[in-house]
Protein backbone atom coordinates (compact mmCIF):
# COMPACT_ATOMS: atom_id res chain seq x y z
CA UNK A 1 0.00 0.00 0.00
CA UNK A 2 1.51 3.37 -1.09
CA UNK A 3 1.60 6.09 1.75
CA UNK A 4 1.08 8.93 -0.02
CA UNK A 5 -2.83 7.61 -0.60
CA UNK A 6 -5.68 8.95 2.11
CA UNK A 7 -6.33 6.53 5.27
CA UNK A 8 -9.49 7.20 4.89
CA UNK A 9 -11.51 8.69 2.05
CA UNK A 10 -15.48 9.87 2.65
CA UNK A 11 -17.04 10.13 -1.06
CA UNK A 12 -20.32 11.65 -1.39
CA UNK A 13 -21.91 10.14 1.90
CA UNK A 14 -25.24 11.31 2.94
CA UNK A 15 -27.55 10.32 5.80
CA UNK A 16 -30.96 11.60 6.32
CA UNK A 17 -33.08 10.68 9.80
CA UNK A 18 -37.00 11.56 9.19
CA UNK A 19 -36.72 13.31 6.07
CA UNK A 20 -34.15 15.51 7.40
CA UNK A 21 -30.22 15.61 5.96
CA UNK A 22 -28.57 15.02 9.18
CA UNK A 23 -25.32 14.35 6.26
CA UNK A 24 -25.51 16.08 3.06
CA UNK A 25 -22.95 15.08 0.01
CA UNK A 26 -19.83 15.12 2.87
CA UNK A 27 -16.74 14.81 0.72
CA UNK A 28 -12.92 14.59 2.44
CA UNK A 29 -9.56 12.33 2.27
CA UNK A 30 -8.09 11.78 5.69
CA UNK A 31 -4.14 12.02 5.17
CA UNK A 32 -2.26 9.05 7.14
CA UNK A 33 -0.35 10.10 10.29
CA UNK A 34 -2.33 13.64 9.95
CA UNK A 35 -4.59 15.29 12.91
CA UNK A 36 -7.61 16.70 12.13
CA UNK A 37 -10.53 18.37 13.72
CA UNK A 38 -14.28 17.99 12.67
CA UNK A 39 -15.79 21.80 14.37
CA UNK A 40 -19.54 22.75 14.00
CA UNK A 41 -22.14 24.17 15.82
CA UNK A 42 -24.29 21.60 17.56
CA UNK A 43 -26.76 19.75 15.19
CA UNK A 44 -24.01 20.37 12.25
CA UNK A 45 -23.92 16.36 11.69
CA UNK A 46 -20.57 15.92 13.06
CA UNK A 47 -21.45 12.97 15.80
CA UNK A 48 -23.91 11.43 12.89
CA UNK A 49 -20.70 11.21 10.57
CA UNK A 50 -18.60 9.71 12.97
CA UNK A 51 -21.16 6.84 13.13
CA UNK A 52 -21.43 6.55 9.40
CA UNK A 53 -17.59 6.13 9.14
CA UNK A 54 -17.49 3.37 12.21
CA UNK A 55 -20.27 1.37 11.56
CA UNK A 56 -22.62 2.27 14.12
CA UNK A 57 -25.10 3.84 11.53
CA UNK A 58 -25.95 3.37 7.54
CA UNK A 59 -25.62 6.03 4.75
CA UNK A 60 -27.81 5.80 3.02
CA UNK A 61 -25.90 6.99 0.01
CA UNK A 62 -21.74 7.69 -0.66
CA UNK A 63 -18.84 5.62 -0.39
CA UNK A 64 -16.24 5.21 2.59
CA UNK A 65 -13.04 3.65 1.98
CA UNK A 66 -9.89 2.92 5.15
CA UNK A 67 -6.85 1.89 3.68
CA UNK A 68 -8.59 2.18 0.49
CA UNK A 69 -11.28 -1.11 1.16
CA UNK A 70 -15.03 -0.26 1.49
CA UNK A 71 -15.99 -0.24 4.67
CA UNK A 72 -20.01 1.10 3.97
CA UNK A 73 -21.90 -1.80 5.38
CA UNK A 74 -19.26 -3.64 7.67
CA UNK A 75 -20.10 -4.04 12.01
CA UNK A 76 -18.49 -1.93 14.08
CA UNK A 77 -16.39 -4.05 15.83
CA UNK A 78 -15.06 -5.17 11.61
CA UNK A 79 -14.09 -1.93 11.22
CA UNK A 80 -12.65 -1.90 14.27
CA UNK A 81 -10.81 -4.66 13.67
CA UNK A 82 -9.08 -3.54 10.31
CA UNK A 83 -7.79 -0.80 12.65
CA UNK A 84 -10.34 2.35 12.95
CA UNK A 85 -11.22 2.98 16.31
CA UNK A 86 -13.77 5.44 17.99
CA UNK A 87 -13.72 6.59 21.75
CA UNK A 88 -17.16 7.99 22.43
CA UNK A 89 -18.53 11.13 23.93
CA UNK A 90 -20.23 9.07 26.44
CA UNK A 91 -18.01 6.08 27.17
CA UNK A 92 -19.17 3.32 28.73
CA UNK A 93 -16.77 1.35 30.93
CA UNK A 94 -16.81 -2.00 33.02
CA UNK A 95 -17.83 -0.47 36.15
CA UNK A 96 -17.24 -3.69 38.43
CA UNK A 97 -13.88 -4.29 36.65
CA UNK A 98 -10.93 -2.16 38.34
CA UNK A 99 -9.19 0.33 35.48
CA UNK A 100 -6.53 -2.11 35.17
CA UNK A 101 -9.09 -4.98 34.62
CA UNK A 102 -11.11 -2.55 32.47
CA UNK A 103 -7.43 -1.93 29.65
CA UNK A 104 -6.32 -5.99 29.72
CA UNK A 105 -9.66 -7.11 28.56
CA UNK A 106 -8.65 -4.71 25.49
CA UNK A 107 -5.84 -5.82 24.32
CA UNK A 108 -5.92 -7.61 21.32
CA UNK A 109 -5.20 -11.63 21.05
CA UNK A 110 -2.55 -11.15 18.58
CA UNK A 111 -0.87 -8.26 19.48
CA UNK A 112 1.57 -6.22 17.72
CA UNK A 113 4.55 -5.13 16.79
CA UNK A 114 4.79 -3.14 19.80
CA UNK A 115 3.28 -5.27 22.60
CA UNK A 116 5.11 -7.94 21.55
CA UNK A 117 8.42 -6.98 21.77
CA UNK A 118 7.85 -6.37 25.88
CA UNK A 119 8.25 -10.45 25.36
CA UNK A 120 9.86 -12.76 23.07
CA UNK A 121 7.34 -15.32 21.96
CA UNK A 122 4.53 -15.59 24.36
CA UNK A 123 3.95 -18.99 24.71
CA UNK A 124 1.69 -19.92 27.15
CA UNK A 125 -2.07 -17.91 28.89
CA UNK A 126 -0.16 -16.49 31.33
CA UNK A 127 2.77 -15.54 29.01
CA UNK A 128 -0.09 -13.54 27.35
CA UNK A 129 -1.76 -12.04 29.97
CA UNK A 130 1.53 -10.58 31.21
CA UNK A 131 1.96 -9.13 28.33
CA UNK A 132 -1.94 -7.93 28.23
CA UNK A 133 -0.95 -6.41 31.87
CA UNK A 134 2.71 -5.09 30.84
CA UNK A 135 0.97 -3.52 28.14
CA UNK A 136 -2.02 -2.24 30.18
CA UNK A 137 0.21 -0.68 32.78
CA UNK A 138 2.48 1.46 30.52
CA UNK A 139 -1.11 2.97 28.67
CA UNK A 140 -1.98 3.76 32.46
CA UNK A 141 1.06 5.39 32.76
CA UNK A 142 1.24 7.29 29.81
CA UNK A 143 -2.41 8.57 30.40
CA UNK A 144 -1.38 9.18 33.95
CA UNK A 145 -4.28 7.21 35.25
CA UNK A 146 -1.66 4.51 37.44
CA UNK A 147 -2.47 5.53 40.87
CA UNK A 148 -6.09 4.29 39.57
CA UNK A 149 -5.16 0.70 38.28
CA UNK A 150 -6.87 -1.63 41.10
CA UNK A 151 -9.95 1.35 41.58
CA UNK A 152 -13.37 0.06 40.33
CA UNK A 153 -13.67 2.01 37.10
CA UNK A 154 -17.18 2.79 38.17
CA UNK A 155 -15.79 5.12 40.84
CA UNK A 156 -13.95 7.22 38.35
CA UNK A 157 -14.88 10.72 37.42
CA UNK A 158 -16.35 11.55 33.93
CA UNK A 159 -13.03 13.27 32.41
CA UNK A 160 -10.72 10.02 34.08
CA UNK A 161 -13.45 7.39 32.59
CA UNK A 162 -13.01 9.50 29.17
CA UNK A 163 -9.19 8.85 29.61
CA UNK A 164 -9.72 5.11 30.56
CA UNK A 165 -12.09 4.97 27.03
CA UNK A 166 -9.26 6.40 25.30
CA UNK A 167 -6.93 3.96 27.10
CA UNK A 168 -9.12 1.02 25.81
CA UNK A 169 -8.96 2.69 22.59
CA UNK A 170 -5.54 2.88 22.46
CA UNK A 171 -4.72 -0.76 24.03
CA UNK A 172 -6.02 -2.16 20.18
CA UNK A 173 -3.12 -0.57 18.43
CA UNK A 174 -5.50 1.41 16.02
CA UNK A 175 -3.84 2.87 12.78
CA UNK A 176 -6.76 5.68 13.13
CA UNK A 177 -9.01 6.79 15.73
CA UNK A 178 -11.83 9.18 15.88
CA UNK A 179 -12.21 11.05 19.24
CA UNK A 180 -16.01 12.77 20.02
CA UNK A 181 -15.55 15.71 22.41
CA UNK A 182 -12.43 14.34 24.01
CA UNK A 183 -11.61 16.90 26.26
CA UNK A 184 -15.80 17.94 27.40
CA UNK A 185 -16.29 17.23 31.26
CA UNK A 186 -12.39 17.31 31.78
CA UNK A 187 -10.05 19.63 34.01
CA UNK A 188 -7.31 21.38 32.53
CA UNK A 189 -4.92 18.81 33.52
CA UNK A 190 -6.72 15.81 31.96
CA UNK A 191 -7.13 18.27 28.75
CA UNK A 192 -4.03 18.25 28.39
CA UNK A 193 -2.92 14.70 29.09
CA UNK A 194 -5.75 13.60 26.23
CA UNK A 195 -4.03 15.92 24.00
CA UNK A 196 0.06 15.23 24.68
CA UNK A 197 -0.44 11.15 24.41
CA UNK A 198 -2.26 11.94 20.88
CA UNK A 199 0.59 14.10 19.37
CA UNK A 200 3.28 11.71 21.49
CA UNK A 201 1.25 8.61 19.32
CA UNK A 202 0.76 10.48 16.37
CA UNK A 203 4.70 11.36 16.56
CA UNK A 204 5.89 7.94 17.45
CA UNK A 205 3.48 5.54 15.51
CA UNK A 206 2.16 7.85 12.90
CA UNK A 207 -1.25 7.17 14.23
CA UNK A 208 -4.18 9.36 12.60
CA UNK A 209 -5.93 11.37 14.85
CA UNK A 210 -9.93 12.91 13.85
CA UNK A 211 -11.27 14.61 16.63
CA UNK A 212 -14.74 16.74 17.31
CA UNK A 213 -13.68 19.70 19.39
CA UNK A 214 -15.19 22.88 20.51
CA UNK A 215 -12.67 24.24 22.23
CA UNK A 216 -10.93 26.49 19.01
CA UNK A 217 -7.62 26.77 21.24
CA UNK A 218 -6.96 23.01 21.49
CA UNK A 219 -7.97 23.10 17.42
CA UNK A 220 -5.07 25.79 16.50
CA UNK A 221 -2.93 24.17 18.38
CA UNK A 222 -2.89 20.73 18.24
CA UNK A 223 -4.55 20.47 14.51
CA UNK A 224 -2.74 20.24 11.52
CA UNK A 225 -6.36 20.69 9.43
CA UNK A 226 -9.94 21.22 10.29
CA UNK A 227 -12.94 20.30 8.73
CA UNK A 228 -15.90 22.68 9.19
CA UNK A 229 -19.48 20.93 9.24
CA UNK A 230 -22.81 23.52 9.20
CA UNK A 231 -25.90 22.35 8.57
CA UNK A 232 -25.11 18.64 7.22
CA UNK A 233 -22.34 20.00 4.95
CA UNK A 234 -19.24 20.07 4.93
CA UNK A 235 -18.30 23.86 4.37
CA UNK A 236 -14.43 24.34 4.50
CA UNK A 237 -11.69 22.53 4.57
CA UNK A 238 -7.97 24.00 5.16
CA UNK A 239 -5.18 24.90 8.15
CA UNK A 240 -6.75 26.13 11.24
CA UNK A 241 -5.07 29.43 10.26
CA UNK A 242 -6.75 29.68 6.84
CA UNK A 243 -10.05 27.97 8.45
CA UNK A 244 -10.25 31.10 10.99
CA UNK A 245 -9.86 33.91 8.60
CA UNK A 246 -12.04 31.84 6.19
CA UNK A 247 -15.01 34.26 5.49
CA UNK A 248 -17.72 31.36 4.45
CA UNK A 249 -17.08 29.85 7.89
CA UNK A 250 -17.19 33.39 10.09
CA UNK A 251 -20.62 33.70 7.96
CA UNK A 252 -22.28 30.71 8.76
CA UNK A 253 -20.38 30.01 11.87
CA UNK A 254 -18.29 31.66 13.86
CA UNK A 255 -20.09 35.20 13.39
CA UNK A 256 -19.23 37.33 16.75
CA UNK A 257 -17.74 34.55 18.67
CA UNK A 258 -13.84 36.19 17.64
CA UNK A 259 -12.96 32.59 18.21
CA UNK A 260 -13.78 31.70 21.44
CA UNK A 261 -15.26 28.72 22.34
CA UNK A 262 -16.91 27.53 18.97
N1 LIG B 1 -30.82 8.67 15.64
C1 LIG B 1 -31.32 9.84 15.21
N2 LIG B 1 -32.62 9.96 14.91
C2 LIG B 1 -33.14 11.13 14.46
N3 LIG B 1 -32.42 12.26 14.31
C3 LIG B 1 -31.11 12.20 14.61
C4 LIG B 1 -30.49 10.99 15.08
N4 LIG B 1 -29.17 11.24 15.30
C5 LIG B 1 -28.98 12.54 14.97
N5 LIG B 1 -30.13 13.11 14.56
C6 LIG B 1 -30.29 14.49 14.10
O1 LIG B 1 -29.29 14.72 13.13
C7 LIG B 1 -28.77 16.05 13.25
C8 LIG B 1 -27.28 15.99 13.46
O2 LIG B 1 -27.02 15.51 14.78
P1 LIG B 1 -25.55 15.19 15.32
O3 LIG B 1 -25.69 14.64 16.71
O4 LIG B 1 -24.85 14.38 14.33
O5 LIG B 1 -24.92 16.65 15.37
P2 LIG B 1 -23.55 17.12 16.07
O6 LIG B 1 -22.92 18.05 15.12
O7 LIG B 1 -22.78 15.94 16.50
O8 LIG B 1 -24.09 17.92 17.33
P3 LIG B 1 -23.40 18.12 18.81
O9 LIG B 1 -22.24 19.05 18.61
O10 LIG B 1 -24.52 18.76 19.58
O11 LIG B 1 -23.02 16.77 19.32
C9 LIG B 1 -29.53 16.71 14.38
O12 LIG B 1 -30.60 17.46 13.85
C10 LIG B 1 -30.03 15.53 15.18
O13 LIG B 1 -31.21 15.86 15.87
Amino acid sequence: MTTDMPILRVAGISKAFSGRWAVSNVNFDIQRGSVTALIGPNGAGKTTLFDLITGHSRADEGKILFNQQSIVGLPPHRIARLGLARSFQFPRVFSGMTVLENLMVACPEQPGEHLASLFITPRSVSDREAIGRAAAEEMLEKLRLEKKADHYAGTLSAGQKKLLNLAQVLMTEPSMVLLDEPMSGMNEGLRSTIFETIISLQGRSKTTFLFIEHDIEAVMTYAHHVLVMVEACVIASGTPEAITSDPRVIDAYMGDLQFGSL
